[in-house]
């Protein structure tokens, strides 16, 4: 039993932490306190367990210090908006198109965080310069690894180690997906989910559990990707999802070295295919090295100040109106 009762553990409290006091309780050296965590995201919330912990750890006869949050079940944060990036093909940038449309509409000011639904091929970790890092939980809620680009994201890759190979079976897959979007998304406004390409088993989840308010269909302009975004947009249409419109990636191509500018997949597929059917065309981005590779280092190009950055700064702009549109 501690020889300081409840009331001077109370006065060990910071300010912040005692505004919030629910409760404490002392018994047999362990203390328990109950805060009330309303209004607070995760990172506040986080904060506030820690400053808590700390100024009860040093009391004398203290082994324990349990900190509850009540408030995140009393009132859920209300659920973001879900935004799914598809394609019908692989390898058509999909990956590439959603960190930078998230990084582009966290620049616009919304709250934006990532889903890497690719359970098989996750690149976000990655992409999102977070490679290394692990959510933590709180009770079987994760909460989400903060990215330097004011995004949190939450992929299979912060959860299993490093190049280990992911063999699983549908049910496991599914069930992977629901943590990531059941994770802790408060202060979030816009979930981007980036899907694997196709239209299988990920998908279908999707939209039988976790509705999306809008998808951003991702093209080549080659008429085989467009033959299977066709197929990625019937799959939306089917459900009941709006389909916000288009991007055509890696749309001409302008050699390092002589400058000149060719097609390798065409030009402008993306957005007939998009008028045909009468779906918005969000914008064009080039097949430029630079996307590549700062790609791979983890540093989106929207995030800088480039060209780039502007290409995807305008696809943001149609979709946050898309956004404020409904
Ligand atoms: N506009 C672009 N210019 C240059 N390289 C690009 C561009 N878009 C994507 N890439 C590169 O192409 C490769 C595939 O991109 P990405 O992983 O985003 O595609 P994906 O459609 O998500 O693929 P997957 O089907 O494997 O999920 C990556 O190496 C990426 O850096």
């Amino acid at each position: 039993m501690s020889s300081e009762p409840a009331d001077l553990l109370k006065a060990r409290l910071p300010a912040q932490v005692l505004e919030r006091l629910a409760s404490l309780r002392l018994a047999d050296g362990r203390v328990t306190l109950v805060l009330d965590a309303s209004g607070l995201d995760a990172a506040a919330r986080t904060a506030l367990e820690a400053e808590a912990q700390s100024a009860l750890a040093q009391a004398p006869d203290i082994t324990e210090v349990r900190v509850a949050m009540t408030a995140e079940k009393a009132t859920p944060a209300a659920r973001p908006r879900i935004i799914a990036v598809a394609s019908g093909k692989g390898g058509v940038g999909k990956s590439t198109v959603s960190t930078n449309l998230a990084v582009a509409l966290a620049r616009a000011g919304h709250k934006v965080g990532m889903v890497d639904a690719d359970i098989y091929g996750p690149s976000q970790a990655r992409l999102l310069g977070t490679e290394g890092l692990k959510p933590t939980a709180r009770e079987k809620t994760l909460i989400p690894v903060q990215s330097p680009y004011g995004v949190p994201v939450l992929s299979i890759a912060h959860l299993v180690d490093a190049g280990q190979a992911i063999a699983w079976r549908g049910a496991m897959a599914g069930n992977a997906l629901g943590q990531m979007l059941d994770g802790d998304w408060s202060g979030v406004d816009v979930l981007i989910v980036d899907l694997p390409p196709g239209t299988g088993d990920i998908q279908l989840t999707m939209l039988q559990r976790y509705k999306p308010d809008g998808a951003v269909i991702v093209s080549t302009p080659q008429d085989l990707a467009l033959i299977d975004a066709t197929r990625a947009i019937g799959l939306f249409d089917k459900g009941g999802v709006p389909v916000i419109g288009m991007v055509e990636n890696m749309a001409g191509y302008a050699c390092p070295h002589c400058g000149e500018v060719s097609d390798p997949f065409g030009h402008g597929g993306a957005e007939e295919t998009a008028k045909s059917g009468s779906h918005a065309f969000l914008g064009r981005i080039p097949l430029d090295i630079s996307i590549r590779r700062d790609s791979d280092a983890g540093t989106p190009p929207a995030a800088g100040d480039g060209p780039q950055a502007q290409a995807f700064a305008q696809i943001a702009a149609h979709v946050s109106a898309w956004l404020a549109a409904r």
